[in-house]
């Protein structure tokens, strides 16, 4: 994978709300870099802060320390009007719930074409329509849906139209924040063959934002596995599977998948405890324990993993 083009690239990020008096750490010294062309997963309990560090990508969330880069530069803090406006139309993303994120008195027609309005990213108006009817049928939806509401539409439709509205922009890396959770399992396969088509057709590069395992498996190129605003793991995604070494990771693997998320997050949590971690004695980092297989540890740790991997292989 070295030789492939870091299109994005996310370095010692820190971020920390006001919450009244006190300060809340929701991202803790979160480093990884995404590859052109890849789809790369990141996932993690609920509120293990996935969808902040999206939205930090996205400059939605303000940066408490730490740097963004798209193509080697700078994306957070102060930049030019030139490099704000090409990111805002490179960089998209994709929200959990359609039937919360689209504007509900807006027709389907304003709704994917705001972001070309705000960037003003189109010739006259015969230009944007054709943009817009392109989308519709880039998501397999009819161009005479531009006229509708969103209520006229089901849960997969409607998570097809937060795609169009992506796409419409011509994006090269899109963020997508666990995009099939909320829709009715019979129709989880398709918006994900539809993610995994565009992908093909536009060259596109994903993050993959999911709360359990077992659906980055098949899509992801390499997955970072997140706890409490700290990456625990990262590795090719076959390799965290076959060999998942953080005992959070081993946790998530081997919570039987649940139709009811608390009951796999009790099991993981119960699985798991952090406290045996003596992270105060011996503070953890973040160390490469085989190529490209990143680790989260302090030195005693690793010995135990070592230990642990080479009993595993020799048996
Ligand atoms: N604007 C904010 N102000 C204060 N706290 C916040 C804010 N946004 C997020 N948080 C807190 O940061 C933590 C991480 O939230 P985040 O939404 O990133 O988690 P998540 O992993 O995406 O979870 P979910 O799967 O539920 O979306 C949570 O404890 C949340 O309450």
């Amino acid at each position: 994978m070295s030789d492939k083009e870091v299109l994005l690239e996310v370095k010692n990020l820190h971020i920390v709300f006001d919450k009244g008096k006190h300060k809340f750490v929701a991202i803790d010294d979160v480093s990884f870099h995404i590859y052109k062309g890849e789809t790369f997963g990141l996932v993690g309990e609920s509120g293990s802060g996935k969808t902040t560090i999206g939205r930090a990508i996205m400059r939605i969330n303000e940066v408490t320390s730490g740097q963004i880069l798209y193509r080697g530069k700078n994306i957070n803090g102060k930049i030019s009007k030139d490099w704000d406006k090409q990111i805002t139309q490179k960089i998209q993303m994709i929200f959990q719930d359609p039937m919360a994120s689209l504007n509900e008195r807006a027709k389907v027609d304003y709704i994917i074409s705001e972001g070309l309005i705000n960037t003003k990213n189109f010739k006259d108006e015969a230009e944007r329509q054709q943009k817009v009817q392109n989308a519709l049928l880039n998501v397999g939806l009819l161009p005479e849906f531009a006229s509708r509401f969103p209520h006229e539409f089901s849960g997969g439709q409607r998570q097809r139209i937060g795609i169009a509205r992506a796409l419409v922009m011509e994006p090269e890396f899109i963020i997508a924040d666990e995009p099939i959770s909320a829709l009715d399992v019979s129709i989880r396969a398709q918006v994900l063959n539809l993610l995994s088509t565009i992908q093909q057709r536009n060259n596109l590069t994903y993050l993959f934002i999911a709360h359990d395992l077992s659906i980055v498996r098949f899509i992801t190129d390499r997955t970072a596995v997140i706890y409490k605003g700290k990456i625990v793991e990262l590795a090719e995604t076959e390799k965290l599977f076959s060999n998942p070494i953080h005992p959070y990771t081993r946790a998530l693997l081997s919570a039987v998948p649940e139709p009811n998320p608390y009951k796999e997050r009790d099991k993981v949590v119960e699985i798991y405890n952090p406290l045996q971690h003596q992270y105060e004695l011996a503070p953890p980092s973040f160390i490469e324990i085989e190529e490209g297989h990143y680790v989260l540890a302090n030195e005693e740790e690793i010995a135990n993993y070592r230990t642990l991997r080479t009993v595993e292989v020799s048996e």
